[in-house]
């Protein structure tokens, strides 16, 4: 009774606080305040000036690429899982959902608008929608769809994911066997997709595909979204690295014999950290925030991380680069400065036939540094002196004479107004024979040292630019610094004689064809309550990079959640029966 009492106090206390706070809101809400500015300002005029200057969009397209930035943005979705799921999927959602939409539609007075197939996504699995909350609120055909959309999502069996960004995994071609590498991965929406993609032969009853994904983000609290958005995937095959793309260490692998190879990826994703003016629609409040400096500053980390990609990439293997911005100097000038830089180690690929039915601009061939004040540069000799840290020289597009050279037009620039999307960049590139600085992969007889950072933060100080490889040539740094992060839990892989598995291998009847050593925990002592199950080259990956990471405290890797049909039980049993144990 007491203690009731005592809720009900507190209870009231924080009421009281609750309502004085509100009152204040009423005199002043800054995030309403926000929000009724972000609603004002739908155009700004450095955006506008800029973008004019570049030539981003012919004359006669210019107010119509406005007028779509400053409308909703439509929903769009991908059915995913296995083929014969996903076909059966689509068979509900044009069979019932769709149907009643366009049953609703021809009612006097509808307004209803068909669902768009998105022409360039395989098997008719991606659409598009037009619809607002007040079209869901007004139509019971729109509601039922949009309900059974995010039931869906939760599932698992829809992704809701922007329609351009969809893109960059497909032209990267996973293939099940395929080692993959998602350099800026969280918050895991093309991440999942790659994932799909390895699973995509995969029939029920078959192993796992040989090939994983490394899927790495340097926020730490992404990391931690990623694992959201990729537990509902149960892949055995992806592991979640913490790390600066730029600096990402060489990870080992043992060979038949032994002997340890640095892993080189055959696919890698590079969707680095932009301004994101292509998300306008979706996220107005960068209006009012947008500078031409923001781009230029961001130009520095865009092109490290990038080259550190392509150096952790085969050769014959194919990278994906890609941001959500319009600007030149976030992607065809760092695609310049690399392709630059590699000679003719590599190459910008013709995707044009892998998205058939897109819209979308060919890579710029020229375009023009600003500064903040929106001041253009011909040359970098034309740069004032106060400028000359933000307008670099690798900005600067090729001469017309070298242009050609390039293939600048193989890159992709999707504007907003041509299929109704957000605006997005792509380009893929084939790395043809090893970079020009890079060593031939030297095969160790143990782990090898361990690539050193400074820890510091991606500042685009062009001396720090030195690729990961050349300082690892070089030696590592008298000084290590700590960088600053969590320590996760350690990765205790089952023994042989692990005396759980006899247990484990009866109470679910595993296949005899799984090894005990492909099966892990997260603690050294105690109960193990938790168990996963990753692939045996995964388990080789963490086994033989773990250490080193750990000394290092460089890294995070965060488990893969894994519960695959290993038999036709559920494995979520498994929380059950440790949990008790
Ligand atoms: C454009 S978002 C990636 C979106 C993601 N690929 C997806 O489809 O969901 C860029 C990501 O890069 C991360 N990031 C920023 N700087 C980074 C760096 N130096 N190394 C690795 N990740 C970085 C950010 O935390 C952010 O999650």
């Amino acid at each position: 009774m007491g203690r009731r009492h005592g809720i009900r106090n507190s209870n009231s206390f924080a009421q009281k606080k609750r309502n004085q706070k509100n009152k204040q809101k009423d005199v002043w809400d800054p995030a309403k305040a926000r929000m009724n500015y972000v609603d004002t300002v739908r155009e700004s005029e450095a955006f506008s000036k800029y973008y004019k200057i570049q030539n981003v969009v012919p004359e006669n397209e210019w107010d119509e690429m406005i007028s779509t930035l400053q409308e909703t943005l439509p929903t769009s979705f991908r059915i995913t899982g296995g083929k014969m799921e996903a076909c059966a999927m689509l068979d509900v959602i044009e069979g019932q959902f769709f149907q009643e939409l366009l049953s609703a539609g021809v009612e006097p007075g509808a307004d209803i608008k068909p669902p768009k197939q998105l022409p360039w996504y395989p098997d008719r699995l991606a659409w598009q929608l037009d619809i607002s909350r007040k079209d869901i609120r007004r139509s019971e055909a729109y509601y039922r769809l949009h309900n059974f959309l995010i039931a869906e999502t939760s599932t698992g069996n829809i992704s809701r994911q922007e329609a351009v960004s969809m893109i960059p995994p497909l032209v990267l071609d996973v293939k099940p066997h395929h080692k993959v590498l998602d350099m800026c991965a969280a918050p895991g929406s093309k991440t999942a997709q790659l994932i799909e993609m390895l699973h995509a032969d995969q029939q029920p009853g078959d192993p796992p595909p040989e090939g994983f994904v490394v899927a790495n983000d340097m926020d730490n609290t992404r990391c931690y979204m990623l694992v959201h958005q990729l537990k509902r995937l149960s892949s055995p095959c992806v592991v979640i690295v913490n790390h600066d793309a730029s600096q990402l260490p060489s990870m080992q692998m043992p060979a038949a014999d032994g002997t340890l190879s640095p892993i080189k990826f055959d696919r890698i994703l590079c969707d680095v950290p932009c301004t994101g003016d292509g998300t306008l629609r979706k996220n107005p409040d960068i209006w009012p925030k947008w500078n031409a400096a923001n781009g230029n500053n961001l130009h520095g980390i865009q092109y490290r991380v990038a080259r550190r990609g392509l150096e952790l990439l085969t050769v014959g293997g194919r990278m994906v680069y890609s941001t959500c911005s319009l600007n030149p100097i976030e992607n065809e000038a760092v695609i310049h400065r690399i392709l630059k830089e590699c000679e003719d180690a590599v190459e910008l690929v013709d995707i044009s036939a892998s998205l058939p039915g897109l819209k979308y601009k060919p890579g710029m061939t020229t375009w023009t540094p600003c500064s903040k004040d929106l001041t253009g540069y011909e040359k970098y000799e034309d740069v004032p002196e106060q400028y000359q840290t933000q307008v670099r020289p690798s900005m600067f597009a090729p001469s017309k004479d070298d242009a050609g050279k390039f293939n600048l037009d193989r890159c992709i620039r999707i504007l907003p107004h041509m299929q109704n999307t957000g605006g997005f960049f792509v380009a893929a590139l084939q790395k043809v024979k090893v970079l020009p600085w890079e060593a031939r992969p030297k095969v160790t007889e143990t782990a090898a040292a361990v690539p050193e950072t400074n820890g510091e933060s991606n500042a685009s100080d062009e001396t720090k630019e030195a690729s990961e490889e050349e300082k690892q040539t070089k030696g590592p740094p008298k000084k290590r610094r700590r960088m600053q992060g969590y320590k996760e839990d350690p990765f205790v892989f089952f023994t042989e004689d692990e005396e759980l598995w006899p247990i484990l291998q009866e109470c679910y009847d595993l296949k005899p064809e799984l090894s005990c050593t492909s099966f892990l925990t997260r603690c050294t002592v105690g109960k193990k309550k938790n168990i996963y199950f990753t692939t045996p080259a995964l388990r080789d990956l963490i086994k033989t990079n773990e250490d080193r990471l750990k000394v290092t405290e460089l890294v995070q890797i965060f488990c893969l959640i894994i519960f695959l049909l290993l038999t036709d039980s559920n494995l979520h049993y498994l929380f059950i029966l440790f949990c008790s144990l």
